[in-house]
């Protein structure tokens, strides 16, 4: 199995350059999201789970993705939470992820996590100016995760540019490849696909 990270700043696109990779790769491949991973918090009230720092390393069950990427490996299936950003809660049910020649995982802090990071063949960085990332975020947590302009605000200026600052951008000093813009990047996306296509072949 060839184990591929995709990293990068909240609203980078790496959910989208995960989706232009997959379809451009020719062979079966599983997705392991480090969003499904948050902590599950149901004894806290709804008002203090939104008030959360999301970007710390401490509010994501690595432990969890670490063993559910080691049990793939194995060639086992795994039961992969799912999370609902709207009332910050894991729901009762799970996702069944089975083997593949390629795994992705994707996630801003996974080449945070050196453990984490030892596991992935090659790692991607997806590089996009602040500027856009923030517009993309307002856009996509207003629209898809239930949130006000004001709550995006006051998260960004609290928790996601300090945390980004200190643990994701730093990061990014691990990469093999960094892609510039995201989704956009034909050029390096097409480069990644190759290389997936090559390492197939071996
Ligand atoms: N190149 C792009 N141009 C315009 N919008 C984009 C581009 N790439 C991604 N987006 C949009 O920005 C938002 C965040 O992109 P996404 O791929 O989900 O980023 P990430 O997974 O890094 O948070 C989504 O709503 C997506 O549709
Ligand atoms: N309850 C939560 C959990 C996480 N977040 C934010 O999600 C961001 C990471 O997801 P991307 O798809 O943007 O990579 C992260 O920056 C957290 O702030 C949240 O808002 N609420």
């Amino acid at each position: 199995m060839i184990v591929l990270g995709i990293a990068g700043g909240t609203g980078s696109g790496k959910t989208t350059v995960t989706g232009a990779i997959l379809e451009k790769v020719n062979a079966h491949t599983s997705l392991l999201e480090q969003d499904a991973y948050y902590r599950d918090m149901p004894e806290l009230s709804l008002d203090e789970r939104a008030k959360v720092n999301y970007d710390h390393p401490d509010a994501i069950e690595f432990s969890l993705l670490i063993q559910h990427i080691k049990t793939l490996k194995k060639g086992l299936p795994i039961a992969q939470p799912i999370y609902d950003f709207t009332n910050h809660l894991r729901k009762k049910e799970t996702t069944t992820v089975k083997p593949a020649r390629i795994l992705i995982v994707e996630g801003i802090l996974i080449f945070a996590i050196p453990e984490l990071r030892e596991l992935f063949d090659m790692k991607i960085f997806v590089d996009t100016d602040d500027d856009e990332r923030l517009l993309r975020r307002i856009s996509r947590d207003m629209e898809e995760r239930g949130r006000s302009f004001e709550s995006v605000q006051e998260q960004y200026r609290k928790t996601v540019k300090p945390m980004h600052l200190e643990f994701v951008e730093p990061s990014k000093r691990y990469a093999d490849v960094i892609i510039p813009r995201g989704g956009g990047n034909n050029v390096g996306i097409d480069m990644v696909a190759s290389r997936l296509q090559y390492l197939l072949t071996l």
